[in-house]
């Protein structure tokens, strides 16, 4: 079978879950049995190490998008075919500067994604996160739009990494989602009723 290869860069805020969300895609899409059995061998138990561990052994990080024919390679590049910008649901206190720093890497031309750029909202699983609901969503999507990103490429979604929520298949009981691209018409950031796996077809 072909195999075409897409780059991916990993961004976003500090301690968002960009490791445990890499980890994550690679933990689900990326093992085979004897880097399982590495994994193993060395103590790596959480989704958060499996990065270090992989930059310590110099192996190189990546993972299947589902339809199977391609590799996805997580690479810092400032034109690679995909990027991630990873922010905690739960830092409410950050979206705004969050926003504010991805509009600078986009308008200074520091980050250029060709295909998709993904916002991942982080951790809608956690405990901090008293409340999470449709009211939360929307003020993220508002603060992002506002940011005034000026890019059509642009995809918003909640995720959690730890959990594996909206990351291979689509969420379940969050139906307001399914409204939300229809409430930010003008929107620069399109509402994604997708899950993450699936915007990378
Ligand atoms: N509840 C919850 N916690 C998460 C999730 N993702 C990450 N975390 C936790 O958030 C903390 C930071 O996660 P990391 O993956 O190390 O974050 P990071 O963005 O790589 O951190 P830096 O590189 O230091 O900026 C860890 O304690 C994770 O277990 C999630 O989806 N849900």
């Amino acid at each position: 079978m072909i195999m075409a290869t897409k780059t991916l860069t990993v961004l976003g805020d500090e301690k968002a879950g960009k490791k445990t969300l890499i980890g994550s895609l690679i933990y689900k899409c990326g093992l085979e049995l004897t880097q399982l059995e590495a994994l193993e061998r060395e103590g790596v138990s959480q989704l958060n190490e499996i990065v270090p561990f992989y930059e310590k052994s110099s192996r190189v990080l990546s993972f299947y998008a589902p339809s199977g024919r391609i590799v996805v390679e997580i690479i810092e590049s400032k034109e690679p075919d995909l990027a991630f910008w990873v922010l905690d649901a739960a830092a409410s206190m950050n979206w705004r500067s969050s926003a504010e720093e991805l509009r600078s890497l986009l308008s200074s031309g520091t980050l250029q994604p060709r295909e998709r750029l993904l916002i991942l909202v982080n951790k809608i699983d956690g405990r901090d996160l008293v409340g999470w609901s449709e009211h939360t969503f929307t003020e993220v999507v508002r603060t992002f739009s506002a940011a005034n990103l000026k890019t059509d490429r642009a995809y918003i979604l909640p995720i959690s990494s730890l959990k594996g929520d909206n990351i291979l298949g689509p969420l379940e009981g969050y139906s307001w989602m399914n409204d939300q691209s229809a409430s930010h018409p003008s929107s620069s950031v399109h509402v994604s009723e997708r899950s993450l796996m699936d915007l990378l077809r």
